[in-house]
C-alpha cells in the first residue's frame, strides 16, 4: 500500500510573498505538487488560468460549493477562493505531498478536517514592510491595499493556529526554511509509526 502524503498549508497576509517563497521552493523540488486553487476575483494580467488559479464565475463557484466539491473555501476581500477537493485526495492517495496557498479562514477549515496537515504561516519581517510590498508589486488600488492590510492584522493575530512561523525576510532563505519543515515533518514518529502498526500487532 502507498504511504498518504503529507498536506502542507501555506498561509501568510496578502503580500507578505506567499507566490515568491512558493515558486522559489518549487524551482527544484518535485516530491510534491501544488493544488491550484478556484477563485471569482478577476484574472492579473500574466497569470494563467488553470495554472495560478481557476478563474470562475461566482455561479460556478457557488454550484460546486453545493455539490461539496471544495475541501475549503474562504471569501477573501469581496471575492471566493477555494481548494478542489478531487485533485488534492487523488494526489495525496498517489503519495505525494499537497501544498496549499490558502488565507486562514480556509486554513482552519483544513484543519479541522485534516489534522495532521502540517500549518505553515508566512510572516513578514514587519507591517511597513508589508505596505511596501503590496505597493511595490503594483496590481492593487491605494484602497484594495488598505483593505489587505486590515486584513492582514486579523490573520497575524490567528498565527498562534499554526504549527510554524517562518519569516519573509529573504526568499531564498524563507523557502529553505520551509522545505526544512517539510522534510522535518515527514520524520515525525506518530506519521513513522502508523508503518509499524501492523507488524508490531502480529
Ligand atoms: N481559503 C482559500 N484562500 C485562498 C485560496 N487560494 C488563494 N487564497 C488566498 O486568498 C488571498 C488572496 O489571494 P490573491 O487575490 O491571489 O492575492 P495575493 O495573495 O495578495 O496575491 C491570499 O491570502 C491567498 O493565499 C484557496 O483556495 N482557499
Ligand atoms: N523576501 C522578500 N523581500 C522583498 N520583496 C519580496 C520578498 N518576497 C516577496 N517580495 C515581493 O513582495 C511582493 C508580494 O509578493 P507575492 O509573492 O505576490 O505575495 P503574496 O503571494 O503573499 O500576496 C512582490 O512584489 C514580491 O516580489
Amino acid at each position: 500500500m502507498t504511504e498518504r502524503g503529507l498536506l502542507i498549508v501555506f498561509s501568510g497576509p496578502s503580500g507578505v510573498g506567499k507566490g515568491t517563497v512558493r515558486a522559489k521552493i518549487f524551482e527544484n523540488e518535485n516530491n510534491f505538487d501544488y493544488s491550484v486553487s478556484m477563485t471569482t476575483r478577476p484574472q492579473r494580467p500574466g497569470e494563467v488560468d488553470g495554472k495560478d488559479y481557476y478563474f470562475r464565475s461566482r455561479e460556478e463557484f457557488e454550484d460546486m460549493i453545493r455539490k461539496g466539491e471544495m475541501l475549503e473555501y474562504a471569501e477573501y476581500v469581496g471575492n471566493y477562493y477555494g481548494t478542489p477537493l478531487t485533485y488534492v485526495n487523488q494526489t495525496l492517495d498517489e503519495g505525494k505531498d499537497v501544498f496549499l496557498e490558502i488565507e486562514v479562514q480556509g486554513a482552519l477549515q483544513v484543519k479541522e478536517k485534516v489534522p495532521d496537515g502540517v500549518f505553515v504561516f508566512l510572516t513578514p519581517p514587519d507591517l511597513e514592510e508589508l505596505r511596501e510590498r503590496l505597493v511595490g508589486r503594483g496590481t492593487d488600488s491605494e484602497e484594495v491595499i488598505a483593505s489587505r492590510l486590515a486584513k492582514a492584522r486579523e490573520e497575524i493575530r490567528l498565527m498562534n493556529e499554526y504549527d510554524y512561523a517562518v519569516v519573509n525576510d529573504e526568499v531564498e532563505l524563507a523557502a529553505e526554511r520551509v522545505k526544512k519543515i517539510i522534510e522535518a515533518e515527514h520524520f515525525r514518529v506518530e506519521r513513522v509509526m502508523g508503518r509499524y502498526a501492523q507488524m508490531i500487532e502480529e
